[in-house]
């Protein structure tokens, strides 16, 4: 017999054999976790239950790390209509995911059928008592005793002044220190603060220490959890363990000044924890004391500092509403008593500010899910979740329901005016027992920050149109590399739209900031053949500067021409200036700086040609 007819003969048999592999091994799951349920099998919700011990965890990963992490979510939604509950096995458990707002209310205020239920890696991670892994009763108690101190206005009147001063002096610092990892510093400017409330550690050294060890951690929270060296679960795990030490040696040492009577300047977040005494007189131990520390200060600090970077970003891309955001601070300012520091009345008042905030939560919603399990089998929208089964509180589809919020990928901090949102529809720090404790401490951290920046900083993007990751946290693949510059007094800080004029059409494209990749399109279709037009190989985009000319916010043009030629809006301007240049052939964007108007010929109208690129300064 010949090798094609071998072939021929059996090619139809090892298809028929995959598809009978596939059809066997997509059993697996429903054997193991379905067919136990007995005649309940029937009510479970829509859904696939993936594969043996992956469950449906590559299509998850593989969708968040696209641009559309959504595109998950999107696949149930489409295949089995938006029902808002879909079965799976997602982090090692069946499960069922529900993303509308009823569902997900449901699941976090219902304590009698629903208890935290986070999967085994990430309690494992956080710690066993911390407030994922406890008891209903523990988890009321130790609650009342942490909550109060981080929330409500006499405990953040305490605060208020160290976290101005910090943020102040953290801005400073990094308007001086050039090109840096934004997120990364934010991060630090974070932890700092609720290292201070926690633990009144103020040690630079021990906290970027710390600090890099919950990085760690944190990557191999949504991981999957396979402890081999190489994945990012194995690193958080030893990420823990010098945690966990740490915190030891504070605990240790704490419960050692207190036997020796050493009085600290003040009392924390570690005394109250020492102190505590249940009603049977019991105190907690201290691998109870380690937990609950190691929860907080990682859920302190992570998502304010994402959140304070996104927020920053967003109002630079966004000119107008940098410009309103700044002008309400600037009132707050004018108002104040010389000398005077910032006060919680003053933060009540900014209101504009609270709504952009809230668009930023609402638009990055960091919390991707909460993880709960149903205590019993629990009825919900004519299916049943069986006892047992987790469940996750998809909120990212809340918050990006276009029926809720029109055009919800659209950052608009305007939807929030006059516009008080259902509870369950905005669910930034969940709903009901595990409420985020430190809500009202992280609203303060963000505003105090922000009306500092909005006075006197911008921040400069190294990528603007730099990718952006889903996992853990929303964030820019580079950290958002940036520059913090400081604006000469009286100057705006406000990016303007870019301008790109079509030199042949005359006809101008507007483009706002970040959306580079738009403005390249948009300069690439001008042209007619990239090869013979040395011009359409570069772009220059000039950087905000402030017109009297301008009625409410600055613009500026770009356009090239061969002859090196620039069009743009008139302005008037003797100082030194930058100008991003991008080459297309080597793709690399270079700052440079221009001495003043005389590189220029101003020609006349709105035309000012640039003809001598060689006296331009290379500063990079
Ligand atoms: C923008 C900032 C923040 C966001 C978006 C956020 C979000 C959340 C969310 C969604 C939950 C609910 C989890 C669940 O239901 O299982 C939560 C819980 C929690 N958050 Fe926050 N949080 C923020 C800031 C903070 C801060 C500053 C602190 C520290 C004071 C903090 C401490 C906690 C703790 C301890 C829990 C667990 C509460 C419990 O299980 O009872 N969070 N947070």
């Amino acid at each position: 017999m010949t090798e094609t007819v071998w072939i021929m003969m059996w090619l139809p048999l090892v298809v028929m054999g995959l598809f009978v592999l596939k059809w066997l091994l997509k059993r697996v799951n429903v054997w193991i976790y379905e067919s136990k349920l007995g005649e309940k099998r029937h009510y479970l919700p829509p859904g696939d239950l993936g594969w043996p011990f992956i469950g449906n965890m590559l299509p998850f990963l593989r969708a968040f790390k696209t641009s559309d992490p959504d595109s998950f979510i999107r696949t149930y939604i489409t295949r089995y209509g938006h029902n808002g509950v879909y079965k799976v096995h997602m982090f090692g458990n069946p499960s069922v995911i529900v993303t509308t707002p009823e569902t997900c209310r449901k699941v976090l205020t219902d304590d009698d059928c629903f208890q935290p239920g986070w999967p085994k890696s990430t309690m494992e991670l956080i710690g066993k008592k911390s407030f994922i892994g406890i008891s209903f009763e523990e988890h009321k108690r130790l609650r009342r005793l942490t909550a109060a101190p981080v929330n409500g206005h006499e405990a953040l009147s305490v605060y208020i002044k160290y976290i101005e001063e910090t943020v102040v002096t953290a801005l400073e610092n990094w308007s001086k220190m050039g090109e840096i990892e934004f997120l990364t510093h934010v991060r630090k400017l974070t932890f700092r603060i609720i290292m201070y409330i926690f633990m009144s550690t103020e040690s630079e050294h021990v906290m970027d220490a710390l600090e890099r060890e919950y990085t760690n951690l944190n990557y191999g929270v949504r991981a999957m959890a396979i402890n081999i060296p190489g994945f990012a679960y194995h690193k958080a795990l030893k990420a823990r363990k010098k945690l966990v030490a740490a915190f030891q040696s504070s605990v240790t040492n704490r419960r050692n000044q207190r036997k020796q009577n050493v009085s600290t300047n003040k009392k924390d977040m570690l005394d109250n924890l020492i102190e505590a005494k249940d009603e049977n007189g019991r105190t907690l131990e201290d691998e109870e004391i380690i937990d609950v520390l190691l929860m907080y200060l990682n859920a302190g600090h992570e998502s304010s500092g994402h959140t304070i970077m996104w927020a920053t970003i967003f109002l630079q891309e966004h000119p107008e509403i940098l410009q309103k955001a700044k002008e309400e601070q600037e009132r707050i300012v004018k108002k104040r008593a010389p000398g005077q520091s910032l006060t919680l009345k003053e933060t009540r008042e900014m209101e504009y500010l609270s709504q952009v905030i809230d668009e930023t939560l609402r638009v990055i919603t960091f919390s991707l899910t909460a993880f709960r399990e149903a205590k019993s089998d629990v009825q919900m929208n004519g299916y049943i979740i069986p006892k047992g089964w987790k469940v996750l509180t998809w909120f990212r589809d809340v918050h990006l329901d276009p029926e809720i919020y029109p055009d919800p990928k659209k950052f608009d901090p305007s939807r929030w005016e006059g516009y008080t949102p259902k509870a369950d529809t905005f669910l930034p720090f969940g709903l009901g027992s595990h409420l985020c404790p430190g809500n009202d401490l992280a609203k303060l951290e963000i505003s105090i920050f922000l009306h500092h920046f909005l006075l006197k900083y911008r921040v400069e993007r190294s990528n603007p149109g730099c990718p952006v990751m889903f996992l853990p946290h929303t964030r820019p693949k580079d950290n958002c590399l940036a520059r913090i510059t400081k604006t000469a007094p009286g100057a705006s800080n406000v990016d303007d739209m870019i301008v790109c004029f079509d030199l042949r059409s005359e006809k101008f494209s507007f483009v706002k900031p970040g959306e580079r990749g738009m403005l390249f399109e948009t300069l690439i279709n001008f042209q007619e053949d990239p090869e013979k037009h040395e011009w359409s190989k570069r772009i220059f985009i000039l950087p905000p500067l402030w017109t009297d000319t301008a009625p409410r916010k600055i613009l500026y043009f770009v356009g090239v021409t061969d002859t090196n030629e620039f069009v743009f809006k008139p302005f008037c301007s003797s100082e030194p200036f930058y100008v991003h240049y991008y080459n297309f052939v080597n793709k690399a964007i270079k700052r440079v700086e221009i001495q003043g108007m005389g590189a220029f010929e101003k020609a006349s109208g709105v035309r000012i040609f640039l003809n001598h690129v060689e006296d331009m300064k290379l500063m990079q």
